[in-house]
């Protein structure tokens, strides 16, 4: 199974994002790396996450202009959505990017790609199909699935969830999506700006609750003016299959209600992928919510074992999982020195508008650091961009310390997650909003709505009574002389 003879440096057990960085980092330093994968290599990210929906999202945003291209003074028309040939386009984003995750590229990055399901058997051991493989170092990278929630008749309802949206022949005509997290609003508003009747139920009282409560208000009015009927604080009772489609029974602030649709997308959240791991026979212990419990180096309860990426119960998304597969590999291979930081990444739910999140939103910040915390909020009505885009519906708002500098950030609108990289640098240099007025930025680009915030942070700051003691003593001088 390995090159050579004895064990493996690192064992990778998933080839999802997390282990193909890892492998990639572990193959760099000339280590004697084996990744296990029992499906597709390229994880979630590339077959049924990320590629797949944000390729769904700009067809759905090409009909959307086509509605909306009236405001522009240019004659808007329905667009005539060909669901295949939309199908065809998310394949072909796909088979694009494909090639960089496949087999072969991580064999030319020096890693032995084992295609099984790999089970631990011991502390150094784990068994692939039933061949033992010993290593020096393992890392658990086998990520999360989507989760059904208890509600009875909804597995009988043959629900979709981000494994098998991608499967369907044909557009529903009626959909409900079950979670207003990020999926079922990225998901819920492309299939209704690609023509389908879409209503998001949420159970808590406002969509995507990790976002700052103003986004999530944002986003409501955004989803409603693209058709999508938004019920929060709504669960779901109970489904049942009819002879077409499938009828759910609801609670909501207005009582029990019913629902009619072709098809259910469940987008409630994720599971860690553990069971049938042989994690007990390795020592490997599980937090209480059941994810693979790491410390900030990524290091389990046994020393031999890393894990990384969204087994680890950390924020579930890419860039984090690769992050964690380089210092997973790093750590496990030369020494444990590489930590994680989850309070300083950003993500970026790519709805329209989007919302970028990065490090603390407000309430948090004010729970870790009371009240000293100063927020700084650019309503994008007056940013040139948004004027002359007609997208003015936005804003910047900045998280600060008592000095100023940047704990957290939420940008909603076009190019947000372009914007939100410029906040990220600031923040993991521990620097401050009002340094950045000094940089001069493009005009009129989106990211002045960042610099706008900036320059109000150090105008703000001139007026500060010893400020203005010094400017005054300055202007005074420069009179008499
Ligand atoms: C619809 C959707 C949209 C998303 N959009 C974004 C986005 O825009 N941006 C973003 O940052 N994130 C996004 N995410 C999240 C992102 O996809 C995940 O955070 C990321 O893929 C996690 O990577 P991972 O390596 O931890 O796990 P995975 O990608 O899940 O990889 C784990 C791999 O392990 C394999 N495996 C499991 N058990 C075993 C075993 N016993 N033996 C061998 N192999 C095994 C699996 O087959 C799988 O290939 C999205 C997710 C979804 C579902
Ligand atoms: N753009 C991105 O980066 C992106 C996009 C999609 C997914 N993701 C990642 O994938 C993860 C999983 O996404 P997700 O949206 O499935 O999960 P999630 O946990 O983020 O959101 C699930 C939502 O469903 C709600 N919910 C839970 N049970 C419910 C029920 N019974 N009825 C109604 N609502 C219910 C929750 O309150 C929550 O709002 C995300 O947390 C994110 O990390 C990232």
């Amino acid at each position: 199974m390995t090159r050579g003879s004895g064990r493996a440096d690192l064992v990778i057990v998933g080839g999802g994002t997390a282990g193909i960085i890892a492998a990639q980092t572990a193959g760099g330093l000339g280590a004697r790396v084996v990744l296990v994968e029992r499906d597709r290599i390229g994880g979630d990210c590339l077959w049924t996450g990320c590629v797949p929906s944000k390729a769904l999202i700009a067809a759905a945003r090409a009909a959307q202009n086509m509605r909306t291209a009236g405001r522009f003074g240019i004659a808007p028309v329905e667009p005539q959505v060909d669901f295949a040939a939309v199908t065809a386009h998310v394949r072909r984003s796909i088979e694009r990017i494909e090639p960089v995750d496949s087999p072969a590229a991580l064999t030319d990055a020096g890693a032995e790609v084992v295609a099984g399901t790999a089970v631990f058997t011991g502390p150094d051991e784990l068994q692939i199909e039933g061949r033992s493989l010993r290593f020096r170092r393992a890392l658990i990278a086998t990520g999360s699935a989507p989760a059904l929630p208890p509600v009875p008749g909804l597995a009988e309802a043959e629900p979709l969830t981000s494994d098998t949206v991608w499967d369907l022949a044909e557009l529903p005509a009626r959909l409900a999506v079950l979670g207003g997290g990020p999926i079922g609003c990225e998901l819920g508003q492309a299939f209704a700006r690609l023509g389908a009747e879409v209503t998001v139920v949420e159970a808590t009282e406002r969509l995507v609750p990790r976002e700052e409560p103003r986004a999530a208000t944002a986003l409501s009015a955004a989803l409603s003016a693209d058709g999508v009927r938004v019920l929060t604080s709504t669960t779901v009772t109970q489904a049942a299959r009819q002879a077409k489609g499938v009828r759910l029974d609801l609670t909501g602030r207005t009582g029990p209600s019913v629902l009619d649709v072709d098809r259910v997308l469940v987008a409630t959240g994720c599971r860690p992928r553990t069971a049938g791991l042989g994690l007990e026979q390795a020592g490997v212990r599980l937090d209480e919510r059941g994810y693979v419990a790491v410390d900030a180096k990524l290091r389990t309860s046994n020393h031999r074992i890393y894990a990384a990426g969204d087994v680890t119960g950390a924020p579930a998304f890419t860039h984090v999982a690769g992050v964690h597969g380089s210092i997973a590999a790093t750590n496990a291979l030369l020494a444990p020195i590489r930590r994680i930081d989850h309070d300083k990444i950003p993500w970026v739910t790519f709805t329209d508008p989007e919302i970028a999140h990065l490090g603390l939103t407000e309430d948090q910040a004010r729970q870790r650091f009371g009240d000293a915390v100063r927020v700084r909020l650019l309503q994008h009505e007056h940013l040139d961009r948004a004027i002359v885009e007609d997208e003015t519906d936005g804003f910047t708002h900045v998280v600060l310390d008592a000095k100023g500098r940047v704990l957290g950030a939420t940008v909603v609108g076009p190019r947000a997650g372009e914007m939100i990289a410029e906040l990220t640098g600031l923040l993991a240099r521990g620097g401050r909003l009002r340094d950045l007025a000094s940089v001069i930025h493009p005009y009129p680009a989106w990211s002045d709505g960042v610099w706008n915030a900036a320059v109000a942070e150090s105008s703000d700051a001139l007026q500060r009574p010893v400020m203005r003691r010094v400017t005054g003593a300055l202007l005074r001088l420069r009179r008499v002389r």
